[in-house]
């Protein structure tokens, strides 16, 4: 288990004045979701959360270090990120590719042992990719591919999962497979923290919410509280209709 934090954060969006800061503990077991319109900064947040850039301000800490203090491999031993757009142009495949979620823990130029190959084995299963692992992922369509990376981070046994648009490309059936792998991962002890264009998968899979809005103004908490139609339309710049199916609230456009 591991605890991300964010301390004072204002994430560096170029050619935005200001942001607010951001300030919060994304603890083990709960589900981030990330919600704005394009161009908000979610990614650009993500990253940064992810230590892959600067914030213009504050820090991020993982279970108490400045991630600045922290080699990119013990970085790697506890976070995952799941990339919205990947180049996957070096040719491997499909098992070659998921097995890089266990170099974290090998040395330089030591193979891959028994026990990483079950891993990843297990999680190409996971992910419905066994019949595909021969193939190189230059073949695969964008929902094959978007399945091979998370059985990467999978893999790699994550404490801390960042996923941006971790359902981007997948159809019904795989979305829902890949929301309840993560909610099964929180259940086991991980921390999730994911940007979602699907404010149904959004309501129906997270916890705590955080709302960005494009002028850098954010607001988060338990989901519940998040989702509030005003809010998310203002959000959205878009009129919502509201229902309620197995308990869960369902937005439509109105
Ligand atoms: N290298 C860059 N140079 C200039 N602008 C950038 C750069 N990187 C990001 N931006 C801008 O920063 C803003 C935030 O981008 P980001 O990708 O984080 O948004 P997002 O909320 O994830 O969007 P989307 O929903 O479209 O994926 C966008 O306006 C983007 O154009």
């Amino acid at each position: 288990m591991a605890i991300l934090e964010a301390s004072n954060m204002v994430v560096d969006i170029p050619g935005r004045a200001a942001g607010q800061p951001f300030t919060a503990r994304i603890l083990p077991g709960q589900r981030w979701g990330v919600l704005g319109p394009n161009g908000a900064g979610k990614s650009t947040l993500l990253h940064t959360l992810a230590g892959l850039r600067p914030p213009r301000s504050g820090q991020v800490l993982l279970d108490g270090e400045c991630l600045t203090q922290l080699r990119r491999r013990q970085l790697a031993q506890k976070l995952a990120v799941v990339f919205q757009e990947r180049q996957d142009s070096f040719p491997a495949t499909v098992q070659e590719t998921v097995l890089i979620g266990r170099h974290p823990f090998l040395s330089p130029w030591q193979r891959e042992s028994g026990s990483d190959l079950r891993l990843a084995n297990q999680a190409m299963d996971a992910l419905s990719l066994r019949l595909l692992s021969d193939r190189l992922v230059s073949t695969l369509s964008g929902g094959e591919r978007q399945r091979v990376a998370i059985a990467t981070a999978l893999t790699q046994q994550p404490a801390i999962w960042l996923a941006d648009e971790p359902t981007n490309h997948l159809d019904l059936h795989h979305q829902v497979a890949v929301m309840e792998l993560l909610h099964r991962q929180a259940e086991q002890g991980a921390a999730v923290f994911m940007c979602l264009h699907d404010l149904n998968l959004a309501a129906r899979w997270c916890d705590h919410l955080l709302l960005l809005y494009p002028d850098g103004e954010l607001c988060f908490g338990p989901a519940d509280t998040m989702l509030v139609p005003e809010a998310l339309e203002r959000l959205y710049d878009q009129k919502l209709s509201v229902g309620q199916i197995n308990g869960a609230p369902v937005f439509v456009p109105g």
